[in-house]
């Protein structure tokens, strides 16, 4: 196409209006097309105005390189960006996208600097030390709480008796506290989900909020948490069962039980204590020597003669805490069982009870759909796996030894195994003794009226004990009582 043709089409079949005169000058029409300028939406040459701008086609080709591409480009320029409609919406945009430009990356900002400058601690009720932190909050000076909620403790004083503690833990809900002069946000949520199907207890977190700056206070809290927790269970036993994948403290912690309130036939209490000792002391024999560092007991005999006694008090005399696991636990299963065994506290006794009864009511009950997922091959092989570098001491007891698997009995599972018998001569006269401190003269009345009485069937220690319980300070009222005895279905 030749140039005049060019000229000729652009002319005669240009963009309607293009030809039109306009006041609107591309310079000027910024000033003056704004919504409702002369030049605007609404105004003298808005959209059903006449044709907003000229552009003059001949200076477009003049200054085009004659090219259609050119020419096209000059056009575009004057007839789009020269346009006032285009540059007033084009202005609008562009503040539209400035605006929201800076709103998010005010938004980025903000998020960042919070990121920065904040720092989270998140305590999930899974965890040992969140009932540690709330006990802690419940006796913080500087919270400020106004959602409590009630905790109640049983707890043991030192003469053995059980009081009602209620301690104002924090609630769910948004507290503050000022912890050296640091503030802190703690929230504590609650999720739908359940921790512990039998208890009810919901799952939970807490959540603190602080400057990035005082984010080395939250190791000084927990630990502050810590040691209040230990102080509460300082000289007691803590109880520990399993609950999920953890152990968690049972109640409260237990005053310990004193060793000598336990009364074994002449020996046997010495006996275990040695062996019990010499392998603590050992540790380093057995690593020496690519040994697992663990011990089994087996303590059995008849019922109500002091083995689980026996057990705490022998851990309160270690200063060792206890987890007792009963294996016909509805949901437990091998994997689960390894695990926590694998698991437990530093400073404490495994305590697997009635071991016997765990898998012949697994048997007699499978019919009738018995839920426990523990096989016996899983046990074994969970004790065996044992792999700490801290000591295990397991204890089990029984009342049917002749009914245990030989396989669970055998060396590396139960290395020492001790019968714990109903009450011998030596034992009543321990017993009496204990109860009655220096009533010799009734003790050997006691004994004399004990042996006339040639009791068939041996009786229990704790059968003794109940006889002295209900004669507290009455020595005499135990010997002319004795005949009691022979009566196995007497209560007291
Ligand atoms: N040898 C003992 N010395 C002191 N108290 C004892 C002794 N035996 C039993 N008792 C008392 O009798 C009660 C029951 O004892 P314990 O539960 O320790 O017996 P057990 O042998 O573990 O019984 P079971 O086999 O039925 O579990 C406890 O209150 C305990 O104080």
């Amino acid at each position: 196409m030749s140039e005049g043709d060019q000229q000729r089409q652009l002319h005669g079949q240009g963009i309607p209006g293009l030809q039109n005169e306009s006041a609107g000058a591309v310079g000027a029409s910024y000033g003056s097309s704004g919504i409702n300028g002369s030049n605007g939406i609404n105004g003298s040459s808005g959209i059903n105005g006449p044709s907003p701008a000229s552009v003059d086609i001949s200076k477009i080709v003049s200054e085009s390189d004659g090219s259609v591409s050119g020419i096209s480009k000059n056009l575009f320029d004057q007839a789009v960006l020269g346009n006032p409609y285009f540059a007033a919406g084009g202005g609008l945009m562009f503040l539209g996208g400035a605006l929201a430009l800076m709103k998010s990356s005010i938004t980025r900002g903000a998020g960042f600097a919070y990121r920065q400058m904040i720092v989270d601690l998140e305590i999930s009720s899974k965890d040992r030390s969140y009932n540690w932190f709330l006990a802690w909050m419940s006796q913080f000076e500087g919270r400020m709480s106004r959602h409590l909620a009630v905790e109640t403790n049983y707890a043991q004083r030192k003469n053995g008796s059980v009081e009602t503690d209620f301690s104002l833990v924090p609630g769910p809900g948004n507290h503050l506290l000022k912890y050296k002069g640091a503030y802190m946000f703690v929230k504590r949520e609650r999720s739908g989900k359940l921790l512990d199907m039998h208890s009810g207890s919901p799952f939970e977190t807490v959540t603190l909020t602080t400057l990035y700056r005082d984010r080395n206070l939250f190791k000084e809290i927990l630990n502050e948490s810590k040691r209040l927790a230990l102080k509460a269970s300082e000289g007691k036993t803590v109880i520990y069962t399993p609950w999920n994948k953890d152990w968690l403290p049972f109640g409260q912690p237990r005053s310990k039980r004193l060793i000598d309130s336990v009364v074994l036939d002449k020996g046997i209490k010495e006996q275990i204590l040695e062996d019990v000792k010499s392998f603590l002391k050992n540790g380093k024999w057995y690593h020496e020597r690519g040994i697992p560092y663990r011990r089994g007991y087996l303590l059995y005999g008849p019922p109500g003669s002091g083995k689980t006694s026996f057990i705490q008090a022998l851990a309160g005399e270690l200063d060792y805490d206890i987890c007792l696991l009963n294996l016909s636990e509805a949901n437990l299963t091998d994997d689960r069982l390894n695990y926590i065994i694998n698991h437990i506290p530093a400073r404490s006794i495994l305590l697997l009870e009635d071991i016997d009864a765990a898998f012949n009511q697994r048997a007699a009950t499978s019919e009738q759909g018995y839920t426990s997922k523990v096989t016996f091959s899983g046990l074994l092989n969970a004790l065996d796996g044992v792999t700490s570098a801290e000591e295990i001491m397991t204890f089990m007891t029984t009342n049917h030894p002749e009914k245990l698997d030989p396989a669970l009995l055998r060396p590396g599972r139960v290395d020492f195994k001790v019968l714990i018998d109903n009450a011998s001569e030596y034992q009543v006269q321990q017993l009496f003794m204990r109860f009655y401190p220096g009533e010799i003269e009734k003790c050997n009345e006691f004994m004399k009226k004990y042996r006339a009485l040639h009791l068939e069937t041996p009786i229990s220690t704790a059968a003794l004990q109940g006889l002295f319980v209900y004669n507290k300070h009455n020595p005499d009222g135990a010997v002319k009582m004795i005949e009691v005895l022979t009566d196995p279905n007497h209560s007291f």
